[in-house]
């Protein structure tokens, strides 16, 4: 595992946000988080990326037991986070987003036309064919927009990517653009952690799902262990689904 929780807890005043929670992903897989309102779910991710701390358990990073004190402290691990406001400036080019908060080496003068050829072809890589990288990134789609956050992700060196509701804002189409593109970073050997509530989804593109409920895990299942439809029955909530849960987890 390159990156894994056990038993962490996090406590905001008298909220429990997340109570013993344990996961954990590895090279080349992705793993989807799902959760409804108040689940926990950004909580999680805030301790991921080094914004929050966690009160109790452990998160351990390559096996070894850390404390991210900072975002820069999770990104020079190799963990990446895509927020869903994919801090871009709409008005500027995708290449200079593409480029956005990544400091020039001292002394090297910003090399444009190589920033460029970088973009454009890092783009193709993920199988983005964004022909004119000069357009404001504002122009683009919401699914291209975080396909280039990806891209960017991956392109400054991301193991883990962490991926905050990237399809939630979504229709269908532009949220099967978004799946492909998890498909080729995992498959690019990194990573992913999708957040996400939709179970639709979730299931095409994950291989195990964790389930939270008011900051507790309600079981994570293999992808072949449960259908789109168990999913969802299982994100509905309820005490009755809760048993269902268990059912599935004897079965
Ligand atoms: N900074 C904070 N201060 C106080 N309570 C917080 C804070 N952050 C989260 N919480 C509480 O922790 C619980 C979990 O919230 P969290 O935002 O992690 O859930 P979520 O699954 O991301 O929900 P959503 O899908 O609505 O974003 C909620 O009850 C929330 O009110």
């Amino acid at each position: 595992m390159i990156l894994e929780t056990r038993g962490i807890g996090k406590r905001f005043g008298s909220v429990l946000a997340l109570r013993e929670v344990s996961m954990g992903v590895a090279a080349g897989e992705v793993l989807c988080v799902l959760g409804d309102n108040g689940a926990g779910k950004s909580t999680l991710i805030k301790i991921l990326s080094g914004v929050h701390q966690h009160d109790t358990g452990a998160l351990l990073v390559d096996g070894e037991e850390v404390r991210l004190s900072s975002p820069r402290d999770a990104l020079d691990r190799g963990i990446a986070t895509v927020y869903q406001d994919l801090a871009m400036i709409p008005l500027m080019s995708v290449w200079r987003n593409f480029f956005l908060g990544s400091e020039p080496r001292k002394g090297l003068a910003f090399d444009v036309a190589r920033a460029r050829r970088v973009a454009r072809e890092e783009l193709r890589a993920m199988g983005i064919d964004i022909r004119d990288v000069d357009q404001p990134v504002g122009t683009l789609s919401g699914g291209e927009r975080q396909s280039v956050a990806i891209a960017r992700a991956v392109h400054f060196g991301a193991r883990v990517l962490i991926l905050d509701e990237p399809t939630s804002a979504l229709g269908v189409k532009q949220a099967g653009v978004v799946l492909r593109y998890i498909a080729r970073a995992r498959d690019r050997g990194l990573a992913v952690i999708f957040i996400t509530h939709n179970p639709h989804h979730a299931h095409p593109v994950g291989d195990r799902f964790l389930l939270l409920n008011r900051g507790a895990g309600m079981g994570e299942y293999a992808k072949a262990d449960i259908t789109a439809q168990e999913l969802t029955a299982l994100m509905s909530g309820g005490a009755e689904l809760e048993e269902l849960a268990h059912e599935l987890r004897r079965e």
